[in-house]
């Protein structure tokens, strides 16, 4: 079997090596000239894989080691007989760890309190559901709107004008959907983004184009009230520059580059492959995975709670660092900035995530259990 690669898809090797011959392109050259020679096609977001690009190639199965599948076309594959998978979930909670250090960043920065603001939560699913888990553990008010959902269960859903009207912080994790009852590109248009509350945050780690960025641009630009965080953007790797400079936090689409989210996701399709071809998986994350470098924390009963949630995050991880990167990236010319917004990701450096802490809290403390139960962590007893 050939098995063309991403070539930015970790442990490829141990995984897909049983299987034949791994071939690694970088994804935004992968061309139809290039799966001439393929059975089996593994990608990343960056990857349109369509029927232009199968069309006639002998591409059997394609694997996208993302959340994301709005770069599939499934439509034609499921006409044309292609299996395919992505990794639902595999990285949420990096994603969830990025909206916790970029709510901190944003209540140092603006002399706020986290606990006194209104949370929205603009789809509840992977990312969404365990984000809204997390702020309502910590006590926090959190809204959800996710109507797709509303309509098939029950359950405290509310309108996208409600949480404009009554947010303080919005925090967007829908997919990027072109059509249908529920479609999201540019959900948070310009009539949505003027609806934002005084002071409000807004924050999308989403997929660019489901906020109207030049909108956005605008009303940034405009009110210096409203402060964003951008981790996606409309056209990427090319990035709003003037947007980006008005943004409080703005990355590289790297919300969700947690180790253990990218290693879950290349081990999901592979479990995938195995189950399209009816083969037994033999070979295993858990064995793979390498340790942590920090396993815990030790805290004393003194410890008061904003401290403890900001200790903990930030040990674990800071979006300040890549929005820094980010921002030495956005100096360059325009070519290499975009040279340099997929080098940022390429060279992404290792973090690990919240909910792999285990957290001792001498003397005990129930209010300072439950924030780090909250989080996902371990109290250590
Ligand atoms: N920045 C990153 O690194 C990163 C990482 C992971 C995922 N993502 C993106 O985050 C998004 C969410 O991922 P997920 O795994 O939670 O997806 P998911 O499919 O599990 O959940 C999406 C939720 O959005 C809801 N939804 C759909 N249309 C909606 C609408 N019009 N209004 C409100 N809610 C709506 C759905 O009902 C669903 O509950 C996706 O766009 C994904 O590509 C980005
Ligand atoms: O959809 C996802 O899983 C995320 O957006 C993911 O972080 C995308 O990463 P990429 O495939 O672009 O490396």
């Amino acid at each position: 079997m050939r098995i063309l690669a991403d070539e930015n898809i970790p442990l490829v090797d141990a995984f897909f090596a049983e299987f034949g011959e791994i071939r690694r392109m970088p994804g935004r050259s992968i061309n139809r000239a290039a799966l001439e020679q393929a059975d089996v096609l593994l990608v990343r977001s960056v990857t349109r894989v369509d029927r232009e690009l199968l069309e006639g190639s002998p591409v059997r199965f394609v694997g996208t080691c993302t959340i994301g599948t709005d770069h599939l076309d499934i439509d034609y594959f499921e006409e044309a007989g292609i299996s395919w998978a992505s990794a639902p979930g595999c990285n949420a909670r990096g994603v969830v760890d990025y909206v916790l250090g970029s709510l901190l960043a944003l209540a140092e920065g603006e002399g706020a309190e986290l606990e006194g603001r209104r949370y929205g939560v603009i789809g509840a699913g992977e990312v969404g559901g365990r984000l809204v888990e997390v702020l309502r553990g910590l006590g926090w008010d959190v809204r959800v709107c996710d109507p797709p959902r509303q309509a098939r269960e029950v359950g405290e859903f509310v309108t996208l004008e409600e949480i404009l009207a009554e947010c303080d912080v919005i925090s967007v994790h829908t997919p990027l959907t072109l059509d249908g009852e529920h479609s999201t590109f540019h959900l948070l248009d310009q009539s949505r983004l003027e609806q934002l509350r005084p002071g409000a945050w807004l924050i999308n780690a989403a997929r660019g184009a489901v906020v109207d960025n030049a909108a956005l641009r605008e009303q940034l630009a405009r009110r210096t009230d409203i402060q964003a965080v951008l981790d996606v953007w409309e056209g990427e790797p090319q990035v709003d520059v003037e947007l980006a400079e008005l943004c409080w936090i703005a990355t590289p689409h790297i919300a969700g580059y947690s180790l253990d989210g990218k290693l879950r996701g290349t081990e999901q399709i592979y479990l995938a492959f195995c189950a399209s071809r009816g083969l037994e998986p033999t070979v295993e994350l858990a064995e793979l995975m390498p340790p942590a470098p920090l396993r815990g924390l030790a805290f004393d009963a003194s410890t008061k709670p904003s401290e403890l949630l900001e200790i903990i995050c930030r040990a674990v991880y800071d979006p300040r660092r890549d929005d820094a990167a980010f921002r030495r990236n956005l100096g360059t010319d325009e070519a290499q900035r975009r040279v340099g917004f997929d080098q940022l990701r390429k060279q992404y450096p290792p973090r690990r995530e919240i909910d792999s802490l285990q957290i001792e809290i001498t003397g005990g403390q129930p209010q300072l259990e439950q924030i780090v139960r909250a989080l996902g962590a371990t109290v250590k007893r």
